[in-house]
């Protein structure tokens, strides 16, 4: 199958890859020295998927020729609909996967792509960009994917689903999307600490006062979630009577929901995918995973005063490009909310 995949960063980078390997015709859209370098040596995948150099032909966008049949975009959030746009002509009506955590992707998507059929895909594999050229699955997972709407959405999200099982990539299309998007939501809340520290997920979750942090910036979450009768989809072992328990638990037993994602990372470090960016010096998707929490609260009763420092300091962190220390995230989190129990 001929597949274009724009933003092949970590995790396009390494779908891209296990995609050339299993012999699809790939094209990739990147930028900056990860394009040039992929254009030169290869894209190069390591990991929990194998060490691997695969060819893909590789552009600022996808050109015409490309006539993908599928389409995968995994850009960062806010810079989906752009890359959407940007590539419009050569995607034409392919059926198209957007890739991406947080609320609202795909609608952003759709907008751009009128003639194409709309896939979400949330994915729980974790993967880091190394260098240009260069991408690592630190943790191999399963994606689940849904239509937008209609029967020509839920074919493609079919399709999409075998082209990732047949390239080793374990998928499967779920009915209910957007309460999965609602319980990646919870996952997610693990980004914001290792951006505001530099720690990777696992070494915050180890950490007995930033787990208690992460633990009530979920629990708050789940609460906006309740408030706006989102139903959660079951997730990785992540169920709506599991979360609907963590919303109502003390936070000493809220903590199963951080020690459970632990669990599953396992021993290689994961920055997460917001800690990347700013590593990287770009812009992060803050706005999009805490950021959506904050915007969701409003018009609910539910308080949210974690989530708005944690937001408030990712950004600190993305001005100043510099990580903050432990006890001072603490101490600004605590200031701002109070005893958290
Ligand atoms: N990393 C992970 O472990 C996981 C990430 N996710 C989600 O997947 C999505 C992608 O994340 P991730 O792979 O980490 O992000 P990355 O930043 O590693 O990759 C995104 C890539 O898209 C590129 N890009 C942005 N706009 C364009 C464009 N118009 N044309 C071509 N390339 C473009 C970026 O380039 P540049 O660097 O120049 O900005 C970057 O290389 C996010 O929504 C994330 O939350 C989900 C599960 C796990
Ligand atoms: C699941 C997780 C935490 C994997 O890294 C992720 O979605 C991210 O980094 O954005």
């Amino acid at each position: 199958m001929r597949v274009g995949v724009v933003g092949a960063g970590a995790m396009g980078g390494a779908i891209a890859a296990m995609l050339e390997r299993a012999g699809n015709e790939v094209w990739v859209a990147a930028r900056g020295e990860h394009l040039t370098a992929i254009r030169r040596d290869g894209l190069k995948l390591d990991g929990a998927w194998g060490e691997y150099t695969a060819r893909v032909s590789a552009a600022k966008t996808l050109p015409l020729k490309a006539k993908p049949e599928l389409v995968i975009i995994a850009t960062k959030a806010m810079d989906a609909e752009a890359a959407a746009r940007d590539n419009a002509r050569a995607i034409g009506d392919a059926p198209t996967v957007v890739l991406q955590n947080g609320l609202g992707g795909m609608e952003r998507v759709a907008e751009q792509l009128p003639g194409s059929p709309i896939v979400g895909a949330l994915s729980m594999i974790a993967a880091s960009y190394v260098a240009p050229g260069h991408v690592r699955v630190t943790t191999a997972a399963n994606t689940v994917l849904g239509a937008f709407r209609g029967t020509q959405d839920a074919d493609a999200a079919e399709l999409a689903a075998s082209a990732l099982n047949a390239a080793g990539m374990p998928a499967e299309v779920i009915a209910d999307f957007e309460g999965a998007q609602w319980t990646k939501l919870i996952v997610n809340q693990v980004n914001a600490l290792p951006a505001i520290t530099g720690l990777s997920v696992q070494e915050v979750i180890s950490h007995a006062g930033l787990r208690r942090i992460m633990t009530a910036s979920m629990r708050e979450a789940v609460r906006v979630g309740l408030a706006r009768g989102v139903r959660f989809a079951a997730f990785n072992g992540l169920t709506h009577a599991r979360l609907s328990f963590v919303a109502r638990a003390p936070l000493s037993l809220g903590q199963m929901l951080p020690l459970r994602i632990r669990a599953y990372l396992g021993a290689t470090p994961n920055p997460g995918s917001t800690l990347q960016s700013i590593r990287r010096g770009r812009r992060s998707e803050i706005d999009f995973l805490n950021g959506a929490v904050v915007a969701a609260a409003q018009g609910t009763e539910v308080p949210v005063p974690v989530n708005t420092e944690l937001l408030r300091l990712v950004h600190e962190v993305e001005t100043s490009g510099r990580h903050l220390p432990v006890r001072r995230v603490i101490d600004r989190v605590t200031a701002a909310t109070g005893p958290l129990r």
